[in-house]
């Protein structure tokens, strides 16, 4: 049996810790034979566990403590702690292998409240698990998710070199917000995602870039943003933003634009890559499982 699941770029600028897209980045875990302990074979390094401390079988054991263990592959072309969502996928397909093995038949609203619960916020695992663009909210322990078409554009990512863990990028938060602030931050991400829904990418895009709920307090940990945004809006993309906690600079542009956007971003030579991604519409997927 196989699981795949995309990455996913969270935030879209104003819908911090509510709206995120799932990109073609892929993690897979293949399910190999029982075996004594769990065993976990990757080439992610050395700081990610091969046993059964891996979030991916933490995850799995919290949904259901007494699996038999089992040998698993683990691939992934998603890189870590750049903000476009690495542990959301480790979650989501850890959810799916007790809900496989588990003969949990869990429904989606099911996998989805367990997947909050353990990240914290939505805007990753919704869009994991859903695929696509997911508006979502997760109060008081209960989570609700409405999946959108996300509108035909390219994306451009600027994946630095450099690691930013979700946590440290939430440490430099506010937190609280003025009354006036909220109710401009909320208006603000309401009419990107009306936006997004009608496919109005133009002004959807402007929306995004004026979020107040993050980036002005993120933007000291990845300041070439301000740069990288000033050269995506001489390309007419639509928008620049932190995809999630940083550091990864995410860009939706026409996809004609694109290239020639690319083109003018490595000539910045910033330590990092200049990627070209897409929409993955699908989500978690699973196949070839054996009873
Ligand atoms: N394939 C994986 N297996 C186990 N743990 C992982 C894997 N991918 C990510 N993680 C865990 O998630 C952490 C990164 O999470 P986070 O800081 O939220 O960044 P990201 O933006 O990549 O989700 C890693 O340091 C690691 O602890
Ligand atoms: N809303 C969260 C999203 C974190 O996403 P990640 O991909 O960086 O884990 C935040 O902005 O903190």
């Amino acid at each position: 049996m196989k699981i795949t699941v995309p990455a996913t770029s969270a935030n879209l600028g104003c819908g911090f810790d509510s709206i995120g897209i799932a990109v073609n980045r892929y993690l897979t875990i293949e399910v190999l034979e029982k075996a004594d302990v769990w065993q976990v074979e990757h080439t992610l390094g050395e700081e990610i566990p091969s046993n059964a401390d891996n979030l991916l079988i933490e995850t799995a054991l919290q949904v259901k403590s007494d699996l038999v263990p089992h040998r698993i592959k683990m691939t992934s072309d998603i890189p870590l702690t750049r903000g476009l969502g690495s542990s959301s996928s480790v979650i989501v397909a850890g959810i799916e292998l007790a809900n496989q093995l588990g003969k949990l038949e869990l429904t989606q609203d099911e996998k989805l409240n367990i997947a909050c619960k353990i990240e914290g916020h939505p805007d990753n695992v919704a869009p994991a698990l859903l695929g696509n663009l997911v508006v979502a909210s997760f109060i008081d322990g209960e989570a609700y998710a409405i999946p959108l078409h996300f509108p035909y554009c390219a994306l451009l990512a600027y994946i630095p070199n450099t690691e930013l863990s979700t946590k440290r990028s939430r440490e430099v938060l506010p937190s609280s917000l003025s009354f006036e602030d909220a109710v401009k931050a909320s208006a603000i991400s309401n009419v990107m995602i009306a936006a997004l829904s009608k496919h109005h990418l133009h002004l959807a895009g402007k929306m995004i870039e004026q979020d107040l709920f993050h980036e002005k307090y993120r933007t000291p940990l990845v300041p070439e943003i301000t740069t990288i945004r000033e050269i995506a809006k001489k390309h007419n993309a639509y928008a620049t933003y932190l995809s999630g906690a940083g550091p990864t600079v995410m860009m939706f542009v026409a996809s004609n634009l694109r290239k020639n956007l690319a083109l003018e971003l490595e000539k910045l030579e910033l330590d990092g890559e200049v990627v070209y991604l897409e929409i993955d519409r699908i989500g978690v997927n699973i196949s070839g499982f054996e009873d």
